[in-house]
């Protein structure tokens, strides 16, 4: 185990990061659009973004290296940030395109993205799998779901946000689900150029429409565990609980010097959080980050 402000000062020295920006996804865009429940939501859910009507979302696409200058063709994870502003608060949702998460220490992951990071000293990979081979097993299903693929689009990635949250349905009753934003119809990205691509492919597209992904939610069985964001589950049902449309980019929220903070343990009524160590200490580390921007 870590605390939040050791694991922050490793993850910046990984990456040789010093500038106000992220420690991790440092490169981004912004964007705006709508999310629209299906009904299958409110039938299982309370929460206020499950109700049908369509609710503001703020939404921010990165590269996950702590690199503010990454070029898009590096292989790296994508993240898709979706903010849902409810009249009763804002709950984030972070996606990520790695189907599996390999670990539940969060230390761990510290340790992970160290050796990963380390590219000109590949022995430090080898080193690290060598000690936690139950990491093998969960890396090679996101290497074949090519999760740090560099895409052509990030319209065209699926991303998963990993933990899962309970959902408290009209009647009182509690269900743990996971999530899986799924691209719909997205068009094909022509050939990328440039250090940049992701975010001027981005533009060009939501100029000429907008780009949709459907949320699937998949409810756990009694025997799924929901603290532990390596676990696999078998869930009793999977629906498609909504679509999100993002439709125009979005200037930087941040450009006048206020900060935003993507969190995924900011929920509203309706939602509860799972005990998940990596998910609890999600909170901290992002706000450890959030102080180099202050
Ligand atoms: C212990 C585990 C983790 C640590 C220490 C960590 C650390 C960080 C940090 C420091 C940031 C920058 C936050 C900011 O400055 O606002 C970040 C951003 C992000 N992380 Fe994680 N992360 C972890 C796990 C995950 C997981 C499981 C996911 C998968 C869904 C994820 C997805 C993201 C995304 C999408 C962003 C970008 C947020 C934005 O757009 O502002 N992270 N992470």
């Amino acid at each position: 185990m870590t605390d939040a402000t050791t694991a922050d000062a490793r993850l910046r020295r990984a990456f040789h990061a010093s500038g106000p920006h992220r420690t991790l996804h440092a490169k981004g865009t912004y964007a705006s659009g709508t999310f629209t429940a299906a009904p299958r939501s409110a039938e299982l859910g309370i929460a206020a973004h499950l109700q049908g009507s369509p609710v503001p979302v703020l939404v921010r696409f990165s590269n996950g290296s702590g690199n503010p200058k990454s070029p898009d063709k590096a292989p790296d994870v994508r993240g898709m940030s979706v903010s849902f502003r409810t009249e009763t608060g804002a709950t984030d949702l972070l996606g990520q395109t790695a189907p599996r998460f390999p670990v539940k220490d969060p230390g761990k992951f510290v340790e992970m993205t160290e050796a990963v990071a380390a590219h000109s000293k590949p022995w430090k990979l080898a080193a690290f799998l060598a000690r936690n081979p139950s990491v093998l097993g969960p890396l090679a299903a996101n290497a074949k779901a090519g999760a740090i693929k560099p895409p052509k689009s990030f319209a065209e990635a699926t991303y998963y946000p990993v933990h899962a949250y309970a959902w408290i349905a009209p009647d009182g009753s509690r269900r743990w689900v996971r999530y899986i934003w799924r691209p719909v119809d997205a068009a094909a990205a022509a050939t990328p150029t440039g250090a940049n691509w992701l975010v001027e492919e981005l533009a060009t597209r939501l100029s000429a429409g907008p780009a949709r992904w459907d949320l699937e939610v998949s409810v756990a069985s009694e025997s799924d565990d929901p603290h532990d964001p390596t676990s696999q589950w078998k869930p009793v049902e999977t629906f498609i609980a909504g679509t999100l449309s993002v439709d125009a980019t979005a200037p930087d929220p941040e450009a006048d010097g206020s900060i935003i903070v993507f969190d995924p343990t900011r929920i509203i009524p309706g939602i509860e959080l799972s005990n998940d160590p990596i998910l609890l200490f999600r909170a901290a580390a992002y706000s450890a980050s959030a102080s180099h921007r202050a």
